[in-house]
Formats: C-alpha cells, sequence, structure tokens
C-alpha cells in the first residue's frame, strides 16, 4: 500500500448504452466505477456508447451521495478490436482515474496502450488497468505484474475476468470456484510482487446476495483488495468483506502502541498478550491502521 492509498474495496461496472444505470452513478457507495465499452455493449452499439463517454465525464459527479470520491475508469474494446484504438483515445481524453484494457496477453499489449497515451498525453496522466483473463495472461503474468514497478508503463491495477477464463480453459464455475482459486491465488502473488492493486472477478448470480457476501469473504481472505460488481446491491457486502474489521483495528492500535512505548524503542520483537510481534507486524498494523483512516472504518 502507498501513501496515496485508494481503495478499490467495490467496484461497479455500469454499461456506457444503458442510460438508467448512467443515471444512478451519484447515488452509489461504490469506491471506483468501471464505464464499461467493451462487453456488456452490443457490437451494433459500440460506436454510439464511445461517443457518449464525454457527457459521462462531463457530468461526473465531484463526490457521490456518501460524500465520498468514487473513481471513475473505463474499460475500452482490446486494441487488437475495431473499436480498441478509437476507444482508447476517446476514453483518455475524458480524464478518467484509469483505463482498464481487456483481454491482456503479455506485456506487450500495455507498452503498446502506453505508447499510444504518451504520444497524445503527459505521462503523468491517466493510469492503467488490467483485465486478467486469458490463459496466455496466466502463463506471462510475472512479466505483466513486472511492470507495476515502472511509474512509465502506468499500470496500477490487475482485474480478474473469471467469465472469461472459465470460457476459454474450459474449467467447470461451480459455487465455491474452486477450478478457479489457484489461478486467482496466481493473480494475487503476482500484483503484490508488482506493486498493484489486486480486483477480484464478478458474481454472476446477482440476486443471490447471501452467496455473493460469502465470495466477498473469501475473497478478502485471499488477499484481493476488492471485487468487481455488475449491480448496485452488491455494493454493500463488498464494502464489509473488504474493509478491515473492527478487531482487526483493535489489535493493530495495540501492536502500534506497544512499540511506542519507551521500553520497546529499538526491539525488534516483542511479546504482545502471549503472542511474538516484530517490526514487521507493526508495519503491517500501520498499513491496516491507514486503510482504515483512509475509508473512515
Ligand atoms: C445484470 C443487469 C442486466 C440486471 O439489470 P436489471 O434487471 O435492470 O436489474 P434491476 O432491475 O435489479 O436494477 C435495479 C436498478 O438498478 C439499476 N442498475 C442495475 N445495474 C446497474 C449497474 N451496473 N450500475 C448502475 N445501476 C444499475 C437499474 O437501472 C435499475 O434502476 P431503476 O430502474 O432506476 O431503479 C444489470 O445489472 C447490468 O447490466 N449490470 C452490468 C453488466 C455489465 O456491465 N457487464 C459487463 C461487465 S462484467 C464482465 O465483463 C466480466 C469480465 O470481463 C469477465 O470476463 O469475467
Ligand atoms: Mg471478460
Amino acid at each position: 500500500m502507498t501513501d496515496s492509498y485508494r481503495p478499490r474495496r467495490s467496484v461497479l461496472y455500469v454499461p456506457a448504452s444503458n442510460d438508467k444505470a448512467l443515471a444512478k452513478i451519484a447515488q452509489l457507495s461504490c469506491d471506483a466505477i468501471i464505464i464499461d465499452l467493451e462487453d456488456a455493449v452490443a457490437p451494433a452499439d459500440k460506436v454510439a456508447a464511445r461517443e457518449k463517454l464525454a457527457g459521462i465525464f462531463a457530468n461526473r459527479p465531484v463526490a457521490n451521495h456518501f460524500g465520498q470520491r468514487c473513481e471513475m475508469v473505463v474499460r475500452v474494446n482490446a486494441l487488437a478490436s475495431e473499436w480498441g484504438a478509437a476507444d482508447l483515445l476517446a476514453a483518455a481524453g475524458c480524464e478518467p482515474d484509469g483505463i482498464l484494457l481487456p483481454k491482456v496477453d503479455t506485456p506487450r499489449d500495455l507498452l503498446e496502450a502506453g505508447d499510444v497515451l504518451d504520444d497524445n498525453f503527459a505521462p503523468d496522466s491517466v493510469k492503467l488497468w488490467a483485465m486478467i483473463e486469458t490463459p496466455k495472461a496466466l502463463l506471462n503474468i510475472g512479466t505483466i505484474a513486472e511492470l507495476g514497478r515502472d511509474p512509465a508503463s502506468r499500470l496500477v491495477c490487475f482485474v480478474s475476468g473469471t467469465n472469461d477464463l472459465v470460457k476459454d480453459t474450459g474449467v467447470l464455475a461451480t459455487p465455491d470456484r474452486r477450478y478457479l482459486v489457484p489461478w486467482l491465488m496466481q493473480m494475487v502473488l503476482a500484483a503484490r510482487a508488482g506493486g498493484l492493486d489486486m480486483v477480484d472477478g464478478v458474481s454472476n448470480d446477482f440476486r443471490d446476495l447471501d452467496a455473493f457476501a460469502q465470495e466477498c469473504v473469501e475473497a478478502a481472505a485471499m488477499g484481493f483488495d476488492g471485487k468487481t460488481l455488475i449491480h448496485p446491491a452488491q455494493i454493500e457486502a463488498a464494502n464489509r468483506a473488504f474493509s478491515p474489521s473492527t478487531q482487526a483495528v483493535a489489535e493493530a492500535r495495540l501492536v502500534s502502541q506497544a512499540f511506542a512505548l519507551a521500553e520497546n524503542t529499538g526491539k525488534g520483537v516483542i511479546a504482545l498478550n502471549g503472542k511474538m510481534v516484530e517490526r514487521l507486524h507493526l508495519g503491517q498494523a500501520e498499513k491496516l491502521l491507514a486503510k482504515a483512516a483512509a475509508i473512515g472504518a
């Protein structure tokens, strides 16, 4: 987690072609919104959806109904598609917080998008997010994630695309995601190695909120920063699951206070309530407290 920590607990897709859904944005308490030009938009509507971007961003709320600033990201069509290049330029022109590239297979896909942005926009302007949703992306995940260590690459976040992964691999999509979990854990590991945020895939069964809440709890335990969502009803469970619990915040405070005691100055390891606590735990506790402060937990 960096100084500029931004919560990405709840990241809601909103199809750029759905006016009713777009009208709801300012009333939602999600941490980020992805305006989708890709799979949620039918081929016949792609150009019209792209042309709506400028209007969507012109009316972008500074803060939502809950007084929170919500990141606004655009998912473009793949650069290799007939819409990708024009989508990328139109999206970047709206100055979104990020552009999400789908169907990334290799680092080259991100570097090519970065080159287009560098030729047309300031180096520290729009950031890139990458969908990890193809078998090739999983095989190349380490080298893709390494780009996160180079600010010039603009890469800041991975998003898992479990629907495409199921489609391309043929694994069975079970409620407990047992055949996907090894790949999801690989994504988390790679994201951490690259200093990236890692957001979990969607749950298609948007009417079963109990199952969704359980999936969020499991994803948080797996190390994800948040979850992508398809329906506003999913926001609350995601915000809850990816926020530090009251108990975790209390424990982090104890660790921080213990290391602040004069008797522990300079110590690398102390005993606290019968447990060994090292300075690495202090770092962990400080991160958790910063996260809790950022989200008002
Ligand atoms: C899934 C839906 C098609 C369901 O829509 P609908 O039947 O209209 O739901 P409701 O009647 O319950 O909606 C209630 C109100 O909420 C608004 N709404 C619904 N969804 C959204 C949304 N995503 N953002 C904002 N507002 C939303 C409705 O307009 C209703 O409003 P009102 O009538 O005024 O009360 C629909 O939810 C939907 O389209 N969801 C998004 C789908 C999407 O974006 N899919 C693409 C991304 S997922 C993906 O691609 C995964 C990845 O790439 C992978 O490979 O896994
Ligand atoms: Mg997909």
